[in-house]
């Protein structure tokens, strides 16, 4: 399957280490307005090499629209955006050729496909969520046409759980703008990984606000099954809960149920959505991430003629993934809202906008 989605469909092409990636999106409404910079900024926040948290590979990730756009406007046709890669020559890949990384997809991609393709992670590098970020972007603008916002923020470095969350605050500074308390000793935790050749796990939140009620199919396409294939599918995501998810599961049904007023609901412990429809409340999401694959510590593997080696990986790598995962996290989730959108109500911008009113 190389497709996501039922009417907003996209796919992406390109490796870390080839020419270039991007992504084509087919499916949305003609007449939309569509913000350039915006989709860039969004880019931009994803992009690698901007902090001592962040790999060290250096993209400015500019964004060329291809097709689909006109005077400012979408067309109706797919909508392909192309991103040159320039920073993808790794000398560092070299010694491990022949090598699979520890709780990299090196193993699993050798005995699926039978190639090494000795360049770098290639199609397994989440380099390639650039491209799910740029289609995330689009979807995002169709959103705000219809007063819907996807925010998100990271709330755990490291086991180390922010008290309070800034969703605002995150939208300027995704990294740690959430809880001034818990921000350096967060912080402090990449950073003492990093100096020991080690990396560190996370957990971005996930907010999507002004989603009306009645998003999802009951039965086989639910708003919360979607949600969490969207999440998984990023690159080290090992776990989503919606709403109270986890803790749920120990709760008291008098605990957990949302009571009802004729103003709303009084508690959000669903995360918003109920039967797999949404429910007109606030959708809310916790995604974790697990530390990245690619340390620098020594580690036993074995070799592609199956021989075991001790070996000490060098290279570009983030020592917390899910602080730029979280920019992924939103453009995903973007992209199944508004799929989820034009296919509950049709595909023209302007009856989907009257729908609402
Ligand atoms: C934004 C982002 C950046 C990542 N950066 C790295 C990295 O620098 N080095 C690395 O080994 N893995 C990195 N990963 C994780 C790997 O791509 C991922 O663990 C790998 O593809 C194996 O897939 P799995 O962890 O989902 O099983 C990153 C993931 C994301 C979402
Ligand atoms: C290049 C990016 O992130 C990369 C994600 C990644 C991985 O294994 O997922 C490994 C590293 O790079 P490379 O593919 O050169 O080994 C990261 O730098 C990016 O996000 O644009």
């Amino acid at each position: 399957m190389n497709s996501f989605g039922e009417k907003l469909r996209f796919s992406t092409f390109g490796e870390s280490h080839g020419v270039a990636i991007g992504c084509l999106l087919d499916g949305v409404p003609a007449g939309l307005k569509i913000d350039e910079e915006f989709i860039q900024a969004e880019l931009d926040r994803r992009k690698p090499g901007k902090s001592e948290f962040e790999t060290a590979r250096k993209e400015d990730d500019k964004v060329e629209i291809l097709s689909g756009v006109f005077e400012g406007k979408s067309t109706g046709t797919p909508i392909a955006m192309v991103i040159y890669n320039t920073n993808q020559k790794s000398r560092d890949y070299s010694n491990i050729k022949d090598i699979f990384r520890p709780g990299h997809a090196d193993f699993t991609y050798f005995y699926k496909y039978g190639i090494r393709d000795y360049r770098g992670g290639g199609r397994s590098s989440a380099r390639e969520t650039a491209a799910r970020v740029a289609a995330g972007a689009v979807a995002k603008i169709m959103l705000r046409e219809l007063g819907v916002e996807v925010l998100s923020g990271i709330c755990e470095v490291d086991g180390i759980k922010a008290e309070k969350f800034d969703y605002e605050a995150a939208k300027e500074s995704i990294i740690f703008a959430l809880d001034a308390g818990k921000e350096e000793e967060q912080k402090d935790a990449i950073l003492k990984a990093k100096n020991e050749h080690d990396s560190v796990g996370g957990v971005s939140r996930v907010l999507i606000k002004g989603a009306p009620k009645g998003l999802g199919e009951p039965l086989y396409y639910k708003l919360d099954a979607v949600l969490a294939d969207a999440m998984m599918g990023i690159n080290a995501v090992k776990a989503v809960e919606i709403g109270d998810g986890v803790l749920s599961a120990s709760l008291k049904g008098s605990k957990n149920n949302d009571e009802i007023r004729s103003s709303g609901f009084v508690t959000n412990h669903s995360g918003g959505i109920l039967g797999g429809i949404s429910n007109g409340d606030e959708i809310v999401m916790n995604v974790y991430f697990k530390p990245t694959p690619s340390i620098f510590k020594e580690q036993k593997t074995v070799t592609t003629a199956n021989e075991e080696v001790d070996f000490a990986l060098k290279g570009r790598h983030d020592p917390c993934v899910a602080i730029r995962g979280t920019v992924v996290c939103e453009a995903m989730a973007a992209l199944v809202i508004a799929d989820m959108l034009l296919l509950n109500m049709g595909s023209q911008m302007d009856r989907v906008a009257k729908y609402y009113k």
